[in-house]
């Protein structure tokens, strides 16, 4: 019995969330992304590094099916999330970015109030019964979003009026309001200055406790300090994926050495 308890537990904690195999994504006649398979795992925070144009944000697009909005990209391969294959006809794209959540380069905050940034997708989603559990919703996810006190007293005033830092963190809020259980982010501190990007750095950490968290960074750095797995990107090709530590101190890969030691990107 006990055995039986400690097995389950052991699948639980290596149990892949999302699952892509044999992936490949052609714009057009560009062969974006390469045959890549990849096990990531739940409450991690899995970073996406290599130099510009290997593929990194169309491989996270993937996972969301943002990819779907643009005319001339096709996505082939498998990709689940729980063991359900997401561009399944039967998958509604608008509930699946409820479920995975996504964070840009850009702070991005819709033309409302604080309270509304966050309250929209509670809204639509028909969250919430009423307008106290509405604002019970809007004060977890800016908690959660590390950005609460800065903003407790002015929930009226424009999203937009916030320093960059804060509007990314407000989007980080936004994202987090529907319940997701992933979070994509595609660069989401490059707009921002030092102290804001360690306050983000700082909150994607937090994160993982409760949401599998996929970042794509330029920063090598910023991936040491805020993951715990990484995948190398070169050419559309994943050379490498494993433990953050492992990639930074012992990469497997020549290709990958030369990327973390500046000999390319
Ligand atoms: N909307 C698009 N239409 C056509 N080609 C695209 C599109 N988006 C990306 N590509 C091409 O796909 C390849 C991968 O681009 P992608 O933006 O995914 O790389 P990246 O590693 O995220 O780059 P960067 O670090 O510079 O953002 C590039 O050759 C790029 O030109």
């Amino acid at each position: 019995m006990k055995d039986t308890v400690l097995e389950t537990h052991a699948m639980t904690q290596n149990r892949a969330k999302i699952r892509t195999e044999g992936v490949n994504v052609h714009y057009g006649a560009t062969h974006a992304i390469k045959d890549v398979t990849l096990d990531i795992p739940d409450k991690t925070v899995t970073a996406f590094i290599g130099p510009s144009g290997c593929g990194k944000s169309t491989f996270l697009r993937c996972i969301n099916r943002m990819n779907d909005t643009i005319d001339v990209c096709r996505v082939t391969g498998i990709i689940t999330i729980d063991g359900e294959d997401i561009y399944d006809r039967r998958i509604d794209p608008v509930q699946l970015r409820r479920k995975v959540g996504m964070v840009f380069q850009k702070p991005n905050p819709f033309p409302k109030s604080i309270y509304d940034n966050v309250a929209y997708g509670p809204k639509i989603h028909g969250l919430a019964r009423n307008r106290a559990e509405l604002d019970e919703i809007v004060e977890k996810a800016l908690r959660r979003g590390a950005i609460w006190d800065e903003v407790k007293d002015r929930l009226s005033e424009p999203g937009t009026g916030l320093s960059g830092g804060q509007q990314q963190r407000l989007c980080i809020a936004r994202a987090i309001a529907t319940e997701p259980e992933i979070l994509l982010m595609d660069e989401p501190c490059s707009a921002l200055d030092p102290i804001a990007t360690s306050q983000v750095e700082e909150l994607i950490y937090e994160l993982k406790n409760n949401y599998s968290v996929v970042i794509v960074t330029h920063s090598m750095q910023q991936a040491a300090r805020v993951s715990q797995k990484t995948a190398f990107f070169h050419l559309g090709t994943m050379v490498e994926y494993g433990e953050t530590d492992e990639i930074f101190t012992n990469p497997r890969d020549e290709r990958t050495e030369n990327y973390i030691t500046g000999r390319i990107g």
